[in-house]
């Protein structure tokens, strides 16, 4: 191949590359990587099609033979995952039919992307992969362009930022919360056996917290500090109760509840 048509190919690579952030989305809706890793080996494109039609019946009665519609677009689908070493794909014999049939198996990475199990990367690409928080990405060019003002890219797309848009739309609130507490997970998974700095406090104030997830494991590992998990009324009115820790809602550029220590996580002063 000649540099120019390289070129060319590599371009196109590029202009189709969101193809496999939305490929992954695709797969954590559908819960591919949890129909595969419920079984003990392999499966192929129709069992994984059926369990997905059985899956969004929500009933094992309904009959879950997939059409030719479903099992070209799913089979599109697990190229572009298998291509990413999200599964593998093997051929094998069936001997009930008789026939060479391609067998889809899990690797170490498939395992980010359950729904049924922690820890799992899935809430966080639901999250970022949604056409809200997809929208502002559309927007690099008008901030670079424009001279008035300083709007955001996420406020040029939606008239307002993220939190205050969270605060009038149920679904955007519950999808980032959700995949907040599940990096957060991560995060403090490795935060606290590295930082011994908890044992000296009585009570930690979570600033900008979310649902609480990261105070309620700081609390769990340090059961002697009262936790107060500080963040907006939109954000606490939907969090979980944990012992030992109390939600505050209210706004942090007007006051914060006192403590002996004061934890904040993340940039949020954007
Ligand atoms: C990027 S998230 C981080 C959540 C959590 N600390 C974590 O690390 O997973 C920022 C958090 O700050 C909260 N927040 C934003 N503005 C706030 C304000 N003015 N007062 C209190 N909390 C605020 C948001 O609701 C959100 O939960």
């Amino acid at each position: 191949m000649d540099a120019l048509s390289r070129d060319q190919a590599e371009i196109f690579e590029h202009m189709f590359s969101f193809v496999d952030s939305m490929a992954l989305k695709c797969a954590v809706e559908l819960r591919i990587a949890d129909i595969i890793h419920s079984q003990d080996c392999p499966i192929s494109l129709t069992q994984i099609a059926s369990k997905i039609i059985t899956n969004s019946h929500n009933s094992p009665m309904i009959s879950s033979s997939p059409d030719n519609n479903t099992m070209l677009y799913l089979n599109r689908i697990m190229t572009s995952l298998v291509r990413k070493k999200i599964f593998t794909a093997q051929y094998d014999h069936d001997q009930n039919n008789n026939q060479t049939v391609l067998y889809y198996g899990v690797t170490s990475k498939s395992r980010w992307l359950l729904r049924d199990s922690k820890p799992s990367l899935a809430p966080l690409i639901l999250m970022e992969n949604h056409p809200i928080q997809m929208a502002p990405w559309h927007y690099f060019s008008h901030i670079i362009k424009d001279q008035e003002g300083s709007a955001t890219a996420y406020e040029k797309a939606h008239g307002c930022g993220i939190f205050e848009l969270a605060s009038v739309n149920g679904e955007l609130n519950k999808i980032f919360n959700d995949g907040m507490a599940c990096l957060g997970e991560m995060v403090m998974g490795a935060i606290l056996p590295a930082y011994d700095v908890f044992g000296c406090m009585g009570s930690l104030v979570d600033v900008g917290g979310g649902i609480g997830g990261d105070l309620a494991e700081i609390v769990k590992s340090h059961p002697h500090i009262k936790g107060i998990n500080f963040d907006l009324p939109h954000v606490t009115a939907t969090a979980p109760e944990s012992n030992g820790v109390t939600h505050v809602a209210g706004n942090m550029f007007e006051s914060v509840p006192s403590a002996d220590a004061i934890f904040i996580k993340v940039r949020i002063l954007l």
